[in-house]
């Protein structure tokens, strides 16, 4: 059964999974396409009953893409009307480690992209504001100095 808060909100939480690029271009983000929807999104899913928000946006990736990974800081939380209830989706940057992506009835579809394809690509035009604040807790330092 999937959580609730005491608001009726359903509760899920993902990660903006990144990884280096070939010859460390910059960074590449992790999009999961699902048929059920046909949309691209970051993956995420509806926390367990009592599960640990973190733990269940480690779960999640784990299941939806098949890669392990380094949780970095939490990102803005997305929220929207699914279903005709509330949903609070909370999000974590992560650094994906080891894994191998195998297709699936929930994902059949995995896109590594660089951040401005990725958010050309996201479906969810709030999904696509995350990728400025993924690139704001990983590369705070990124430009010229000057810049
Ligand atoms: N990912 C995402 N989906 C959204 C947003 N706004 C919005 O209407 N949707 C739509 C897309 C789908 O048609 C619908 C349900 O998607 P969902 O990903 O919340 O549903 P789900 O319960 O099947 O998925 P999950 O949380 O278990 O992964 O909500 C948004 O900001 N982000």
């Amino acid at each position: 059964m999937s959580r609730t808060d005491r608001t009726g909100t359903v509760l899920a939480a993902g990660c903006v999974l990144w990884r280096h690029g070939p010859d460390d271009e910059g960074l590449e983000l992790c999009l999961v396409h699902r048929p059920r929807y046909d949309d691209w999104s970051f993956p995420k899913g509806k926390l367990k009953r009592g599960e640990d928000p973190l733990a269940g946006a480690l779960r999640e990736v784990l299941e939806e893409t098949g890669f392990h990974c380094l949780p970095g800081p939490p990102l803005p939380a997305v929220r929207y009307v699914a279903g005709g209830r509330p949903k609070l989706v909370r999000y974590w940057s992560a650094e994906a480690t080891t894994g191998a992506f195998t297709p699936n009835h929930e994902v059949d579809r995995l896109l590594w992209l660089p951040p401005a394809a990725a958010r050309n690509r996201l479906t969810q035009y709030r999904d696509g504001e995350l990728v400025a604040d993924l690139l704001r807790v990983v590369q705070p330092f990124s430009g010229r100095p000057d810049a």
